[in-house]
């Protein structure tokens, strides 16, 4: 059977979908990827929301009705008529005619709200990174790239805290994999290339073997990768962990550890040959590299990959 291969990638606004997003496409080739952001599912603009006194958060702020009917036909690999949103203009622009490629992505708020929605996706990622660092990547997005002061964007997130706790967070139960960057210990997170991951596995869906990386002789827990156990939402979990300061011998190691059983796939599975994995806008524009998306962004792609030889 061959239908699209659906990646859901949701999180709260600000928490790094599109950061993380943009080097997956990268890898499967931007003319493979279709790109939704469920944004565009958003029912009232933004003045309405402000005078109806709701946030883009709440479920009766979105058509989730029809958003979940377009991702079970885009699973089908059927085409949809979807709404758009503009976050430049706060309004509706016209609807756009939609074709899924053989991989789609979707991000936003509220992709894992309902069932059906949920049962749409082949792997589903949920962003969470510390909250007083999202603060700052809003703040900082928000007022560069969509005309807010700081002011109003820490005024919109404390309006906003209530829907985030009710709406936004439980959605991490139904991922497979949680994501969460976070400054080292004792160092600020204005060194943004920097930045450790956590990720939580769930046995939703069979990860690379990563128990090599616990073998004697590769040291564990005083290594800048680690492996263990743990508890996620109550559930058992394995924590893989990478340090920003990871060397590129270690990154090396891991990378061959997540592309090794697809021979055939190498060229596409490898950081080297990709170099868009990895890479951050920096506060002034810079661009910056970090070893811990780029191993994400790759984690996330062998599971896209994986699926493909079942469904394609
Ligand atoms: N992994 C990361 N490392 C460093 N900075 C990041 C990372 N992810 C996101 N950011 C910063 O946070 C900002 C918001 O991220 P973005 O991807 O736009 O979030 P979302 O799409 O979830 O709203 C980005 O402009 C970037 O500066
Ligand atoms: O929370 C988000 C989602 O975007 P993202 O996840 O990219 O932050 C936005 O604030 C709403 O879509 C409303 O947009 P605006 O506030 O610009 O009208």
């Amino acid at each position: 059977m061959s239908r699209p291969i659906i990646l859901g990638i949701v999180g709260d606004s600000a928490a790094g979908k599109t950061t993380l997003t943009r080097g997956i496409a990268q890898v499967l080739g931007p003319e493979n990827v279709t790109l939704i952001c469920t944004d565009d599912y958003h029912r009232y603009d933004r003045q309405q929301r402000a005078e109806i006194g709701i946030t883009a958060l709440h479920p009766d702020c979105n058509h989730l009705d029809i958003m979940q009917q377009h991702l079970s036909l885009l699973r089908t690999g059927q085409p949809i008529l979807k709404p758009v949103y503009s976050h430049k203009t706060g309004t509706f622009e016209p609807p756009q005619y939609i074709k899924p490629n053989k991989f789609v992505i979707i991000e936003g708020l509220l992709g894992y709200s309902t069932r059906v929605a949920r049962d749409s996706y082949d792997v589903k990622v949920y962003l969470a990174p510390p909250e007083e660092l999202r603060t700052k990547w809003k703040v900082k997005r928000d007022t560069q790239k969509r005309g807010y002061t700081a002011e109003q964007v820490l005024a919109e997130l404390e309006k906003r805290e209530s829907d985030s706790a009710q709406f936004i967070r439980p959605q991490r139960q139904w991922s497979d994999i949680v994501i969460s960057f976070y400054p080292p210990t004792g160092e600020d997170d204005e060194t943004n290339g920097h930045l450790n991951v956590r990720l939580v596995l769930r046995p939703s869906i069979p990860h690379p073997d990563f128990t090599q990386i616990i073998n004697p002789g590769y040291g564990n827990s005083d290594s800048a990768i680690r492996l263990g156990l743990d508890r996620d939402m109550s559930k058992p979990v394995d924590v893989l962990e990478v340090d920003g300061h990871a060397t590129l011998e270690q990154v090396n190691k891991l990378e061959h550890i997540i592309c090794s059983d697809m021979p055939h796939l190498r060229s596409i599975c490898d950081r080297e040959s990709n170099p868009e994995l990895g890479k951050i806008a920096g506060t002034t524009g810079e661009t910056l590299q970090s070893y811990p998306l780029a191993l994400t962004q790759l984690i996330i792609t062998y599971h896209m990959l994986k699926a493909t030889q079942i469904y394609q």
